[in-house]
């Protein structure tokens, strides 16, 4: 329980240089560095309890771009079209108050993951392979690659992963948004072959009866369509179930305005019988969506049938209370709160555009 008045309130613009390395890139996101308004509410009750929360759009997140319209051009990553939402903690306890039996599994083996982390568009081949290796040897056992460029390139980047983590593991694509409905049809036609459980996003998140369309189409090929990590709202979600305009729902814990907004979403994908498989690329969304996910075992859907969490390696050392990954697996936070709190020498150094890290990057990047 939270006591005393708000006293203090920080805002500041954390933005780190991923783009450097081609991490997070995508078909839409070209070059993309992750980053977060970050802020911090303090009481006057001196009991040493703070918020903070993060907010995190794609692509370079903090800049919003209001005059211009539509969807963006590809490569377009400073200009995110969808809303934000702000999630926080306070001080309290941890999410797994709860004692059952799948709590008791949470904690012995920890929530299902995947890994998008060694296959981002920008990744050389030898990137690929190399960090598909390491991902092999640490257990991972299902893998997302990132499609919708260029139908040549995906074939060849496709045909590497499958052959590398052979046939029975599984294999996820996503186009970010690139192509219309019956471009997705037909490219998706041509990668069946290599056996996707999913598409994620193949058209625009606004369109929720061309995703029935895809849906329609690609279902009988064994391709299941996932969306969601740019649905702002409810109201989105319940018209995509409604349409049967997917097979995995993709909560993302920042792009929908808080916590609540988030458990409604669990509540009507149960309703509707839908696996819900959290989105995570972007800074700190590991972080937080690790506590609705393991939450949905215990107490909404009670089943690992079909679900999967998203798991991108990349800034964890920035939080307080990173996530703990074993065995291809989240296991429980035990920490009070949300895991939002970064830690102040990271925000200090990373902090647009006066912290060190952009001091020495930002005359690079205007020469
Ligand atoms: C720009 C982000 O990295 C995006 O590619 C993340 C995403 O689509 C995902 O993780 O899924
Ligand atoms: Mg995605």
């Amino acid at each position: 329980m939270v006591r005393g008045r708000i006293s203090r309130l920080s805002v500041r613009d954390v933005r780190f240089p991923t783009s450097l390395g081609g991490h997070g890139s995508d078909a839409m996101h070209t070059d993309p560095d992750y980053s977060a308004a970050y802020v911090v509410i303090e009481t006057d009750a001196e009991d040493g309890i703070k918020g903070c929360g993060i907010t995190f759009t794609l692509g370079k997140g903090t800049e919003v771009d209001w005059s211009r319209k539509g969807r963006g051009a590809p490569g377009d990553s400073g200009r995110p079209k969808r809303g934000v939402g702000l999630v926080g903690q306070a001080g309290g306890k941890a999410c797994l108050e709860v004692t059952c039996g799948h709590e008791k599994q949470m904690l012995a083996q920890g929530y299902p993951a995947y890994t998008t982390s060694c296959a981002w568009l920008g990744y050389s081949d030898d990137t690929l392979k190399q960090l598909c290796a390491q991902a092999l040897k640490d257990g991972w056992t299902r893998f997302k690659v990132k499609v919708g460029a260029d139908l040549q390139d995906d074939m060849r980047r496709c045909q590497i992963i499958r052959d590398m983590i052979g046939p029975e593991k599984t294999l996820m694509m996503d186009a970010n948004q690139r192509w219309d409905v019956p471009e997705a049809v037909e490219w998706m036609s041509k990668l069946a072959k290599f056996k996707p459980l999913w598409i994620e996003e193949p058209t625009s998140p606004d369109d929720i009866l061309g995703h029935a369309t895809i849906s329609k189409a690609l279902v009988p090929l064994g391709i299941g369509i996932a969306t969601g990590e740019q649905c702002h709202n409810r109201v989105i979600f319940k018209q995509l179930l409604q349409a049967k305009a997917l097979q995995f729902l993709q909560i993302d814990s920042c792009r929908l305005g808080s916590v609540n907004e988030n458990l409604s979403v669990l509540l009507m994908a149960k309703k509707f019988e839908i696996p819900v498989c959290p989105h995570a690329g972007g800074v700190g969304l590991c972080e937080l969506v690790q506590h609705l996910i393991i939450f949905d075992y215990i107490s909404v859907s009670a089943s690992l049938e079909n679900r999967v969490c998203e798991y991108v390696d990349h800034l964890h050392e920035h939080f307080k209370y990173p996530v703990m990954i074993q065995r291809a697996s989240y296991m429980p936070p035990k920490d009070p709160g949300y895991s939002t709190e970064m830690k102040e020498e990271s925000v200090k150094k990373h902090q647009y555009p006066d912290g060190e890290v952009w001091k020495k990057l930002l005359p690079a990047q205007e020469n």
